[in-house]
Formats: C-alpha cells, sequence, structure tokens
C-alpha cells in the first residue's frame, strides 16, 4: 500500500501534464466543431434562414450533422432514417461533405479515455470517487420510447404470436423449466434496412419491463486496440447492474461477421469477447440479448450457436395489407386532407417495396412540405411531391413498375401451383415482394435426399423450373431471374443422378458423358411435366397471379385453397 502511493506520487506530475496536453487537443477540436445544437427537424428553416448564401453541411458517420453558415454554426446530433438531408442538397445552395472522421474520432475518443482514467486514478487514490460508481454513472439505460407491439405494422400474425410465446418464457424461466423449456438467452433479427427491427427490440424491451441498453455493432469496430473488447464487457455489465435488461446490437454484423473475412486482430478480439459475455451463464440472468441485422449470411457460426442466438425472426418489408397498417399507425397524428384519407387503401397498394421507415418518411416529408408551404392540412399534392421523391432511386422502383410487378407474380404463381399440386398441403408462403437477394417464393431447402423417392424429386425439380417456365408460357420468354432456379434445378438433378435416385430404378452411371445425357434427360422431363401442369390447371393459375398482384402475400392455405376450389370446380 505504502509504496503504491509513492509510485502514484511520482506519477502525478506526469499525469497532470498529459492531461493538460489531451484537455487541450480535445478542446481545440471540440471548438473546431462546436455549435448551437439543434435538432434534426430544424435542419431546413435554419438553412433558408441563410437565404441563399452557401451553408457548409458536414455529416459523420455517426449521424451528426455540423452546419456552417454566415450566421454561426449549428450541430444535430442525430440523424434519423430520412432523406432529408439528400433533398436539402438538392434544394439549397450548399456544399456537402461526408466525413468518417475517424481520426478526429479516435483522438477525442482515447483523449476522453485517458482523461478518464487518469482522472479515476487519481480520485481513487485520494479517495474521492469509487471507481464503481463512476463507472455507473455512464451506465445509463436508454428511456425507452413508448412502443408496443400494436405501434409496429406489417409484421406477420404467426410472428407476433412466436415473439409473445417466446417473451412468457423469458418472464417465467422456472415455470418453463418445470417443463424442460430453457429461456432464450438471444434473438435474431434478421430483414431489410427500415422494417422495424429496432421497433421491436424496444417493444420486446417494454414488454418484459426491462431496461434498454442499445449499441450499434459499428460503435466497437472503429476504435483503438481493445477498447472494442472492453466496450463490450462494459455494456454487459452495465446491464447486469439493471437487470431486467434488453442489450440490444443494431448491425451486429459489423461485430459479429464471419472471421476469416473479417479479419484483423482486433475485430477477432472484439468478437471473442462479445462470445464470453454471452456465454456468461448465471450472470447473465434477467438479460435478454437481441441483434439485428440485413445480412444475416455473413454472421459467424460461432455467434449463431443456440445459446448464443437461440430465436431468428425474419422482419420482411411489408405486404400491401402491412403497409396499410403503417400507414394507419404514421398518419394517427397527422391531419390529412380528406381526399388524402380516401386514397390511403390505393397508396397502400401503389408503393410495392417500401420499407415503414419509407413510409413513416413519406408523411413526415408530405407534413413538412404543407408546413412550408402554409397549409394546415397534408393535402394530394404533398403525397405525391413525397412519393415522388422516395421512388427516385430507391430499389422499390421496380416493383412499382406494373410490367414488372406481374412477372413476378406469374414467377412466383408458377412455384407456388406447382408445390400446391405436387405436395398438397406443403406451401408455406408465395410472395412478390423482394427478400434480400432472392425474389420471392423460397421453397424449404431439401436435405433429406435419402427420404425421398425419385418421383417426388422431380416433381421438386419441376416446382424449383416452374417459375421460368410459367414465365415462357405468359410472357414468351424468361428473365434473367430464372438463372438462380436453374442452378438449384441442375444441382438436384446432379444429386440424383449420382445417387442413382432415378424413377426407371437404379441406374449408375460412370461416364461423364452418361451423366449429362440423363440430367439432360430428367431437366426436359421436368419442363414438360411443369408446362402440362400450369396448364391443366389454368384458372388456378390465374386467380393466383391476380391474387398475389393485388395481396402480394399469400400463406400457404390460402395458395392451396385456390388450387383445391379448382379441382372440387373441375370434379
Ligand atoms: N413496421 C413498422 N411499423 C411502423 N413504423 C415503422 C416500421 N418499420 C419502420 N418504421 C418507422 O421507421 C423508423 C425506422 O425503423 P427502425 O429503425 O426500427 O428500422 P430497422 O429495421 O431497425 O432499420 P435498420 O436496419 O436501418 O436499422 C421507425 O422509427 C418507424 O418510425
Ligand atoms: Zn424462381
Amino acid at each position: 500500500m505504502k509504496s503504491n502511493s509513492r509510485i502514484s506520487a511520482k506519477l502525478i506530475p506526469f499525469v497532470i501534464g498529459f492531461v493538460i496536453v489531451v484537455a487541450a487537443a480535445i478542446w481545440a477540436f471540440s471548438s473546431m466543431n462546436s455549435g448551437k445544437v439543434i435538432p434534426f427537424s430544424s435542419i431546413e428553416d435554419t438553412i433558408k434562414a441563410q437565404k441563399g448564401e452557401l451553408v457548409t453541411l458536414t455529416e459523420k458517420v455517426d449521424g451528426t450533422i455540423y452546419i456552417d453558415t454566415p450566421d454561426g454554426k449549428f450541430i444535430s446530433h442525430f440523424r434519423p432514417n430520412s432523406p432529408l438531408v439528400e433533398e436539402l442538397v438538392q434544394k439549397y445552395n450548399i456544399q456537402y461533405k461526408y466525413s468518417d472522421s475517424s481520426s478526429a474520432g479516435y483522438f477525442i475518443f482515447g483523449g476522453i479515455i485517458i482523461v478518464g482514467l487518469t482522472a479515476a486514478i487519481i480520485l481513487r487514490k485520494k479517495g474521492g470517487l469509487s471507481f464503481a460508481k463512476s463507472k455507473h454513472s455512464t451506465a445509463k439505460s436508454i428511456p425507452l420510447p413508448t412502443i408496443t407491439l400494436k405501434d409496429i405494422g406489417g409484421l406477420p400474425e404467426e410472428m407476433k404470436d412466436e415473439i409473445l410465446q417466446t417473451l412468457e418464457i423469458v418472464k417465467d424461466p422456472e415455470r418453463s423449466a418445470k417443463v424442460g423449456i430453457k429461456a432464450p438467452k438471444g434473438i435474431l433479427l434478421y430483414g431489410p434496412p427500415g422494417t422495424g427491427k429496432t421497433l421491436l427490440a424496444q417493444a420486446i424491451a417494454r414488454e418484459l419491463g426491462a431496461n434498454f441498453f442499445s449499441a450499434s455493432g459499428s460503435a466497437f469496430t472503429e476504435l483503438f486496440v481493445g477498447v472494442g473488447a472492453s466496450r463490450i464487457r462494459g455494456l454487459f455489465e452495465n446491464a447486469r447492474k439493471q437487470t431486467p435488461a434488453v442489450i440490444f446490437i443494431d448491425e451486429v454484423d459489423a461485430l459479429a461477421g464471419k472471421r476469416k473475412q473479417h479479419g484483423g486482430e482486433e475485430a477477432e478480439k472484439t468478437l471473442t469477447e462479445l462470445l464470453v459475455q454471452l456465454d456468461g451463464g448465471h450472470q447473465n440472468e434477467g438479460i435478454l440479448f437481441i441483434a439485428a441485422t440485413n445480412r444475416k449470411d455473413m454472421l459467424d457460426d460461432a455467434f449463431l450457436r443456440p445459446g448464443r442466438i437461440d430465436f431468428t425472426f425474419n422482419v420482411p418489408l411489408p405486404d400491401t395489407k402491412g403497409r396499410k397498417e403503417i400507414i394507419d399507425i404514421h398518419t394517427k397524428n397527422k391531419r390529412l386532407a380528406d381526399n388524402v384519407i380516401a386514397s390511403l387503401d390505393t397508396l397502400a397498394e401503389s408503393t410495392t417495396g417500401f420499407s415503414g421507415a419509407q413510409i413513416s418518411s413519406l408523411f413526415e416529408m408530405a407534413s413538412r412540405k404543407a408546413v412550408r408551404e402554409g397549409r394546415e392540412e397534408v393535402g394530394m399534392e404533398d403525397l405525391d411531391y413525397a412519393i415522388d421523391r422516395t421512388i427516385l432511386g430507391s430499389t422499390s422502383r421496380a416493383l412499382n413498375d406494373p410490367e414488372t410487378k406481374r412477372r413476378v407474380a406469374i414467377h412466383e404463381s408458377g412455384h407456388a401451383l406447382i408445390q400446391a399440386v405436387t405436395k398438397p398441403g406443403s406451401v408455406r408462403k408465395a410472395t412478390i415482394i423482394p427478400r434480400g437477394q432472392a425474389l420471392g417464393y423460397v421453397a424449404p431447402l431439401q436435405q433429406e435426399l435419402h427420404l425421398t423417392t425419385a418421383s417426388e424429386l422431380l416433381n421438386r425439380v419441376s416446382m424449383i423450373l416452374a417459375g421460368g417456365v410459367a414465365e415462357r408460357l405468359y410472357l414468351g420468354e424468361h428473365s434473367v431471374g430464372v438463372s438462380g432456379d436453374v442452378q438449384q434445378a441442375k444441382q438436384l438433378l446432379e444429386d440424383m443422378v449420382d445417387t442413382g435416385m432415378l424413377q426407371d430404378g437404379f441406374t449408375l452411371t460412370f461416364h461423364k458423358q452418361d451423366k449429362d445425357a440423363k440430367m439432360q434427360e430428367l431437366f426436359q422431363q421436368a419442363i414438360q411435366q411443369t408446362e402440362q401442369m400450369i396448364v391443366e390447371h389454368k384458372p388456378a393459375f390465374e386467380q393466383l397471379v391476380e391474387a398475389l398482384l393485388k395481396e402480394e402475400t399469400l400463406d400457404g392455405t390460402e395458395v392451396q385453397a385456390i388450387v383445391d376450389q379448382e379441382t372440387a370446380i373441375l370434379i
């Protein structure tokens, strides 16, 4: 103890000098970036007030926006998911800069840590502040907005049920343990950007009455060596002090990406620390971990292991009905002209491919325009303006082209029809809404080659090819979208030939030529069979197309009902 204090006494002048240098650097940096803090929503007014004078707008990776005007400097600390900045740049005299500002960021962050640590050491030596307490004060959970599952539109009903059931287990782990169910430790939400994953995490926390700790995966990767790992530890330690708690990490792919792709010792360390914390055992009682990503395929398998991630939910883009729900949620507190109110159903139908965030920003944009132009209600012209702005340059454009939409509906109806005809009751869902790269219908994975007969396998090939076949029958030729299907069919045919799973009995082929010929034969056979089935079930097929165009998503029973109903009429 004595020698300890002697050492720290020697260190004090050095430490103080260091603190001064760092503080000066931070001061210089922050004065460079200081300004009046304004909310995101008043950026436009601030710029407008410059009456056409040049404004410099610098956006940082973290969403902070620095606005340099002749009137002075302004800062907005948080950029919501909104296209406003892009609009402003087009509209006003703005010089726009994007800055990933890592060096300054590191510097200031590093500085804060060093100052914090030295201060803590000094204060601790003086007995002025307990370490635990000072740490605690930085460990606030975020006050939750009053979000419930009801405020999230477009979630499939069965998903809501499943989530609620899962939460029941979390709420009452003892009872669940008695019936042999283990409470989940982690949940993964994946889906396209802006579909409400963050909202869902907040709603879950609220449902559990838990404190909400939230961070973005990218926040752990832009730091000094070892800092990422210690921030992870800090996050979990903080949450453990305030259970029940939900720890939410958005963009988790930045943190838990596949290791080899990821590279870098630092990234590796951070991920390892996350895994260690997730495995915290009884320490993690009362903690639910929720991660969100747009890129599930990028995640490391070790991260996805049960015990770390126990449930995975796909949060899809909303279909027509879902978009109507989201529209209702986001118009609840808005004053709309009567003709706008009357057009909301049509709006839901004509915004295929829009995410919840895009729908929300649609109404924000429209209201701002109405306010700007002195109207008390959002009118049709405001809404049209906002729709045009949102569709421009967005991926939803393609699907709002009626021809493309029809092609996709025909393609997906092909898959769905053949599946419903050859394996009644096995269709899970048919949809024309894009999911990541692949359009629409996702066939249940075939893994049990050994449990399937040769005819069943050929039916499967037919089902896989049915999208392209339907396009050919109805539109003359198929689109490039078919290539993935063909690859999949080819793989299956190859497996069939390799394993001798053929309808004419076991056949073994030893020469590549024989094999190719056999595959070609089966391929043609499958195509023919598919054509026949589509022609035979023409009324059902066309009904499926119409239904998909209207509803965009049909669940398995709806598909089956259309197909069976037709069969009933035929009989
Ligand atoms: N399903 C939805 N229902 C209602 N509002 C939604 C929905 N999805 C998104 N929104 C609106 O968009 C905003 C952004 O959504 P959120 O941040 O939850 O999306 P996310 O899926 O987490 O996106 P990202 O992947 O970009 O992080 C929400 O605050 C909300 O206003
Ligand atoms: Zn297909």
